[in-house]
């Protein structure tokens, strides 16, 4: 692993572009990354649009992460950045990444207004807990009458009331990814607004530094001769090289050491809650772990597979069923960053209509690290159809 290492000088915050396909997320990630690589060559480096659209080499079971990281710096913060791609077949791992997002970037294209995924990702924001959005309504260069602009700003501060979040206070800034990437000013210095709204829209969160470490595994690599790696955002707590964990979830628990930490390719003594971390595990076998899992606290938590949970089965219009479901009903269901199947017992309840909110037993097919209050996604034939939260561990 990496001999430089990392100073802990800024607060760490988990940031993404969120929006529908082509309205110009990478193009506006890679921007941000040349605006300020230009203010300031020591701390930024400029990625362009190739360096975040390439498909990651890395490939778990299977699974190709679909979601690309930069890291940048403001004037007052450190950013870990996901450019979440916007097709519909990627919600899944939108999912994923943005539940571990403590503020996100809307990307609207003032040519287009809110479309399909732009609701759809909102409603997802929602759903999934990304606290604080600002919106970008890019592509402003090319759109000359500013009542058109008025016109789509009103549309999306609707669209965010409507999923409530604060629509009117909300941050909506007009940029050209395109054109601050080729260096205009005037459309550079719409970058630095955004990034403005940014840093003084999206608060610092609050970090859960005392609770017992637990990080869930996106990633596994393997760097020959040292070990395997797995990488995640770290949720809570903090990690220190030497100490032991346990990874639990869909094979039997076990424990390893981790023998080194880093984040963004410089050492770290110590990994914190909210962090993208790098965890290398002395003696583990590649294919001992995988995305799904979670590292943790040696005790600290343990793997369910039958759980009771409080779920709320989406509207229609919100993009749930139309019709309701029953007992035995066999969705997959979304953990942290995986999905498992399983199967509902509904008890007394005779169906769930989109809608209602029920208890209800779950059974999944493999087991998950859980504690109650852990919230999920349901999703069926590539929707979100339930959002729940389990409520009571059984045996
Ligand atoms: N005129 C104009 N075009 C833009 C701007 N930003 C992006 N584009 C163009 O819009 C197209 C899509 O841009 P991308 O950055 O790939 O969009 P995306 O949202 O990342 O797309 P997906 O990842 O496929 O969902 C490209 O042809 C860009 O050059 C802008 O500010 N102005
Ligand atoms: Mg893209």
């Amino acid at each position: 692993m990496s001999k430089t290492t990392f100073v802990r000088a800024k607060p760490h915050l988990n940031i993404g572009t969120m929006g529908h396909v082509d309205h110009g997320k990478t193009t506006l990630t890679a921007a941000i990354t040349k605006v300020l690589a230009e203010r300031d060559p020591s701390a930024n480096r400029f990625v362009a649009f190739d360096g975040i659209d390439r498909a990651p080499e890395e490939i778990a079971r299977g699974i190709t992460i679909t979601i690309a990281h930069v890291e940048y710096e403001t004037a007052t913060r450190h950013y870990a950045h996901v450019d979440m791609p916007g097709h519909a077949d990627y919600v899944k791992n939108m999912i994923t990444g943005a539940a571990q997002v403590d503020g996100a970037i809307l990307v609207v294209s003032a040519l287009d207004g809110a479309m399909p995924q732009t609701r759809e990702h909102v409603l997802l924001a929602r759903r999934v807990g990304v606290p604080h959005l600002v919106v970008a309504m890019n592509k402003a260069d090319a759109v000359s009458d500013p009542e058109l602009l008025d016109l789509v700003e009103l549309e999306v501060r609707e669209l965010l009331t409507a999923n409530g979040f604060p629509g009117q206070e909300i941050p909506v800034v007009r940029v050209s990814a395109l054109k601050a990437l080729e260096g205009d000013p005037r459309w550079t210095q719409s970058i630095v607004d955004l990034l403005d709204a940014v840093d003084t829209y999206v608060p610092v969160p609050q970090r859960e530094l005392t609770q017992p470490f637990l990080m869930p595994i996106e990633n596994v690599l393997t760097i020959s001769g040292r070990g395997t790696v797995v990488t995640g955002a770290v949720e809570r707590g903090t990690l220190s090289v030497g100490e032991t964990v346990e990874v639990v979830g869909l094979d039997p628990t076990f424990t390893a050491v981790a023998t080194g930490l880093e984040t963004f390719g410089k050492a770290l003594d110590r990994a914190e809650a909210g962090d993208n971390a790098a965890v290398l595990l002395r003696g583990v076998k590649r294919d001992q772990v995988r995305r799904g899992q979670v590292v943790a606290a040696a005790g600290s938590v343990r793997p369910y597979s039958r759980f009771r949970a409080r779920l709320y089965a989406l509207t229609t219009a919100e993009g749930g069923r139309r019709t309701p479901f029953y007992a035995n009903y066999r969705p997959q269901f979304y953990f942290r960053t995986t999905d498992v199947p399983g199967s509902v017992e509904l008890g007394d309840v005779v169906e769930v209509r989109p809608g209602d909110t029920v208890e209800l037993t779950v059974d999944l097919g493999a087991p998950i690290a859980m504690e109650a209050g852990l919230g999920f996604a349901v999703r069926e034939g590539g929707r979100t159809v339930a959002g729940g939260t389990v409520t009571e561990l059984l045996a």
